[in-house]
């Protein structure tokens, strides 16, 4: 039986691992899972904190596995499948990569029928919506056009019309994907899978049948830094770029809320930032930034600090002097 594949889209800090952390508890008990997990930073922070699941993770960063890393990324799967055997590949993306170039990596496994497409998600961050389809729309509009279930987040903080403009948009990209707006906490993870896999209104072959008349790829660049398009495509590495360090430094609880605060005052345009750092007592924080939000979470000790900075204008100097590394 061909083994199940998930891809979770989605932009950066838009909620992917909080959505797979929610599938594994909820409704994918019992199967075999193991997780392909894709860091644009050099430095990996996701595979540490989906760690305390069981599953097999193959953390793949430093580059996006749809463009710079494809080769490594071909690899893995080959790996997971010959090495794991598992029942189903759960797929994170960077919150930069290209959906349609993630499909297009995995479909020569499609067509020998190793594995099928499951779950083609991309979560979308309600809040930074309009703000990131504006700034970044190659990717974004990729995300939203290849999805075959969109899934919106953070819907607690828009209004009924905000939501309903959104969900008129994303129609423009997107006609056949089933787009739940419901804020996930009401809904069970069994209730998303069953949406995801029955209201989707078009099939992988028909995408990818689209894909061929829009995208003309050259086969020798598909394994090299960037597939080529008509009209050439833009690799997240010229967009983007990361600042990640490991660290032994100590953090205390207000110096790190200190320095995400600073963040967002500083002219380097940080759209995403996270890490996993000890504390005072031997204790250990676990912080997520985006643009507005700041969470710091208690978390279980580790052997060394890391921390990832992504951003369009990272200045690398300026991070080192903030958090005093
Ligand atoms: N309030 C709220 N917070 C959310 C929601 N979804 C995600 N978050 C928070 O947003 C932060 C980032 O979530 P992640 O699940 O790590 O996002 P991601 O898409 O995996 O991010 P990348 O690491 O950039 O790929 C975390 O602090 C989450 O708890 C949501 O629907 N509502």
């Amino acid at each position: 039986m061909a083994v199940k594949i998930d891809i979770f889209s989605g932009f950066l800090g838009a909620g992917k691992t909080t959505l797979i952390k929610k599938f594994l508890e909820e409704a994918f008990k019992g199967e075999k899972i193991a997780l392909i997990e894709n860091e644009f930073g050099t430095v990996g922070i996701d595979g540490k904190i989906m760690k305390s699941y069981d599953l097999q993770i193959t953390e793949l960063n430093a580059g996006c596995i749809c463009c710079s890393i494809a080769g490594d990324f071909t690899q893995g799967l080959k790996e997971v499948l010959k090495q794991y055997k598992p029942d189903r590949i759960l797929i994170e993306p960077s919150g930069v990569s290209k959906l349609s170039d993630v499909i297009k990596g995995c479909s020569p496994f499609f067509r020998e029928g190793i594995v099928e497409l499951d779950l083609c998600i991309t979560v979308v961050d309600a809040g930074k919506y309009k703000m990131y389809l504006k700034n970044f729309p190659e990717f974004y509009k990729d995300q939203l056009k290849f999805a075959k279930t969109i899934i919106l987040s953070r819907t607690a903080i828009g209004n009924r019309e905000k939501l309903d403009g959104i969900l008129e948009d994303i129609r423009h990209y997107n006609r056949e994907a089933a787009i739940i707006t419901t804020d996930w906490e009401s809904l069970s993870g069994m209730a998303i899978l069953k949406i995801a896999r029955e209201e989707h209104r078009s099939s992988l072959e028909e995408d990818l049948q689209r894909e061929k008349r829009t995208i003309r790829l050259n086969p020798a660049k598909v394994t090299g830094t960037c597939i080529e398009k008509v009209g050439r495509s833009t690799c997240a590495e010229e967009v983007f770029s990361v600042w990640g360090v490991e660290t032994s430094r100590v953090f205390s609880r207000e110096k790190l809320k200190d320095i995400l605060h600073k963040l967002e005052a500083e002219d380097m345009q940080i759209l995403r930032g996270k890490g996993i750092l000890e504390a005072d007592n031997h204790q250990w924080l676990q912080f997520d930034y985006v643009p507005g939000e700041i969470t710091i979470r208690e978390w279980v000790p580790d052997y060394i600090g890391r921390i990832c900075i992504i951003g369009s204008k990272v200045n690398e100097d300026r991070l080192k002097q903030l958090f005093e590394i």
